[in-house]
């Protein structure tokens, strides 16, 4: 039988903006946040991804979510996908309540839909008559309750989290690791992006290792993380000036060089979509 994947990433790659050190300098640097990933996940699998600050781990996860764009290759999503992150998907002028109207309004759900979401969001949040206030006025944590209730309530066939167990209190991060292992019973894919090595090696069933916007290993849970721990520790053991050295020549691979033909191929993808 043929695997069925959820997502599948055919060397994409996505650029940002550097601005230069010198104002007087008017042209910024480009670099590569990710560069030519490849991978494929299946239907139903549990991702641990893993990296160190920099690496282009968020990134992913907004890409995955459709939130932000590519600017080269291709990535294909079977499925509708939910993205739980510490910063993104609550408007903060909104009311905890009208940002779940917004929600389901913009994945065009009924309005029963959105009422059954509403109180399962009442019942999973416990943020009480918050629910009404404009989310500006949440503590961090209260962000992340609203925040992970609306994601799992909505019952996405792909669930993308964002480090965003970090910030809720540990009664509700269990809450929200149950209702995780609800949704991988299932059968639903997840992605689980954590500096938590306890969590990933508990929760996922395969991890992949991010690395200076490259992806170095995809594969073994147990393997994966042995080798990324093995990785932080010998950085940790590095002086401040090896720590430099090690993070110019990891960002040095992603500044770009631009090969013939590669604006051309940009600047395409972005007129016509190609
Ligand atoms: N909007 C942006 N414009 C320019 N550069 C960006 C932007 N967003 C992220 N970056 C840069 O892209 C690189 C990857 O960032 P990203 O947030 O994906 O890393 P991460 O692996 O999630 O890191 P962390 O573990 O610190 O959260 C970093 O060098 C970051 O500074």
């Amino acid at each position: 039988m043929q695997t069925e994947y959820a997502i599948e990433f055919k060397h994409v790659s996505k650029i940002y903006n550097l601005k230069s050190k010198d104002k007087n300098h008017k042209e910024s640097k480009r670099f590569y946040a990710l560069k030519d990933i490849n991978f494929q996940i299946p239907k139903g699998e549990v991702v641990g991804v893993l990296g160190t600050n920099g690496s282009g781990k968020s990134t992913m996860s907004i890409i995955l979510a459709g939130i932000s764009e590519i600017d080269d290759g291709e990535m294909i999503v079977n499925g509708e996908q939910s993205l739980i992150a510490i910063n993104t998907g609550l408007n903060m002028q909104l009311t905890g309540m009208e940002n779940i109207e917004l929600k389901g309004a913009l994945l065009g759900l009924s309005k029963k839909r959105i009422e059954e979401i509403t109180e399962g969001v009442i019942e999973f949040a416990e943020i009480g008559d918050f629910l009404y206030q404009p989310v500006k006025k949440y503590s961090s944590g209260m962000k992340s309750r609203l925040g992970f209730s609306i994601n799992l309530c909505l019952n996405p066939d792909i669930l993308i989290v964002d480090e965003a167990l970090s910030v809720g209190d540990k009664g509700f991060a269990q809450k929200c690791i149950d209702k995780m292992n609800e949704l991988k019973d299932d059968g639903k894919t997840i992605i689980f992006i954590s500096h938590s090595l306890t969590q990933v090696r508990e929760f996922c069933q395969k991890a992949m290792w991010i690395e200076g916007g490259m992806l170095k290993e995809y594969g073994d849970i147990e393997e994966v993380c042995d080798h990324y721990a093995e990785y932080v520790e010998y950085y940790n053991a590095l002086s401040n000036q090896e720590k430099n050295a090690e993070r110019d020549r990891k960002f040095a691979k992603r500044i770009i060089k631009a090969e013939p033909g590669f604006w051309k191929r940009i600047l395409d993808k972005l007129r016509f979509g190609k």
